[in-house]
């Protein structure tokens, strides 16, 4: 079929192949999210150019995130599907769920050829200077599989690796029979197009699955009395807590600091607003002091808590990503610096639209003013 598309690759290897990765287990969803791009983008490129057209990407199932405690059902890995449009994603790059992979294999056992386990080097920046390069090394292990048994490999091997992601193709040619190939530490490669077109493409095609987007948008219609996508009678805080509040009280605001930033940002941007919508991993008795605060300036304020059932359906990936798409619609978004739960949310308000002067806004510490933050505008 690729042959009578693309003339020049007839001559390459049409076998299947397939492409797995896994992120640090300690890293949040937000950050994997970026990391699948960082693949995709590297698949989609190469196939761009009429190359690597048998190769697919295995999207790394959610298993066992550090953050999410709420959902009981943590324990068992969640395929993309329950939080993405898996066929808006294949619109883009060539993607399989492992589970589609696991009905293929005998038994349903599946034995990759290699896990190419990266490491950053120790000495990144050597004489000031940051230059790709990676290296076979040793002292690694991996042991993982994204909380499956069925899964193992014929071999694992530590790689130093310092540089884009298009790189690992360099070490996937090392054997150049292999049919499964596996990234552990998929967090480590840079992006090669980080901001531009092709990265944007990829991000648009990162649809929200619809359920999430559906229970969302009855949310906002309900409660914030919006009707599109575009609203502009409420005003949207993502607020990170938990270890924020705790080790960044220098770029992290106290709660009444929290109250008055937003009523300031409020008034300069559109006095006639009184709805604030929060997004926040805040326990709930800091969340009702920060409403206590709002309510004392005038404001009305909404937040999303799911019931049990709700958690049990959408699960705390769900929840978070009902969260986002009510702050995407928002009239104007603060945020919290450095948090990828934010740079979500800024990305999807580029994508629907928003003038980015309502989107790259944050909190600032008790301190006083504050460094905006990089505006990342999309490009179509
Ligand atoms: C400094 C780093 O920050 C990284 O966090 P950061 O980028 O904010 O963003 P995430 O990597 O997504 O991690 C934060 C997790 O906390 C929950 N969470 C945070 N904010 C909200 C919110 O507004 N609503 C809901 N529903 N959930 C929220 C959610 O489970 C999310 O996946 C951490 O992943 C790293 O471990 C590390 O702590």
């Amino acid at each position: 079929e690729y042959c009578q598309l693309k003339t020049d690759s007839c001559s390459q290897d049409v076998t299947e192949k397939y492409l797995f990765y896994d992120v640090n287990p300690p890293e949040g969803f937000n950050l994997r999210r970026d990391v699948y791009m960082r693949f995709a983008i590297m698949l989609a490129e190469a196939q761009g150019t009429g190359k690597r057209l048998n190769w697919r990407l295995v999207l790394p199932p959610w298993y066992n995130l550090y953050h999410w405690k709420a959902s009981s059902s943590k324990s068992l890995p969640i395929p993309w599907s329950a939080f993405f449009e898996v066929e808006s994603l294949q619109s883009y790059a060539p993607v399989v769920e492992l589970y589609s992979i696991f009905e293929k294999t005998k038994d349903k056992e599946l034995i990759l050829d290699r896990v190419y386990v990266l490491q950053n080097y120790a000495d990144a920046f050597k004489d000031g200077v940051f230059t790709e390069k990676w290296e076979v090394s040793d002292g690694c292990k991996y042991t993982g599989y994204w909380g499956y048994t069925n899964v193992t490999s014929n071999e694992v091997v530590c790689i130093n690796f310092q540089g884009k992601v298009s790189k690992l193709w360099e070490i996937i040619s090392l054997h150049p029979q292999d049919k499964n190939v596996m990234f552990a530490h998929g967090e480590i490669p840079l992006h090669d197009s980080y901001g531009t077109k092709n990265y944007w493409d990829c991000r648009r095609s990162m649809r929200f699955n619809e359920n999430l987007i559906s229970r969302a948008e009855k949310f906002i219609s309900k409660h914030l009395d919006c009707h599109t996508k575009l609203c502009n009678n409420y005003i949207s805080i993502h607020w990170r807590r938990q270890d924020f509040a705790q080790y960044r009280k220098k770029d992290v605001p106290s709660i009444k600091g929290t109250a008055r930033q937003i009523n300031k940002a409020v008034k300069k941007f559109n006095s006639y607003i009184d709805k604030v919508f929060i997004a926040t991993d805040a326990a709930i008795t800091s969340l009702r002091n920060l409403e206590l605060e709002l309510t004392q300036l005038g404001y009305s304020v909404h937040y999303f808590i799911p019931t049990k059932t709700e958690i049990e359906k959408y699960k705390d990936g769900g929840i978070a990503i009902i969260d986002q798409i009510i702050c995407s619609h928002a009239a104007y978004f603060i945020g919290t610096h450095e948090s990828t739960f934010t740079f979500r949310i800024q990305e999807e308000r580029e994508i629907l639209g928003h003038d980015s002067s309502t989107t790259f806004n944050r909190l600032c510490p008790d301190s006083g003013p504050c460094e905006k933050p990089s505006k990342w505008t999309i490009v179509h």
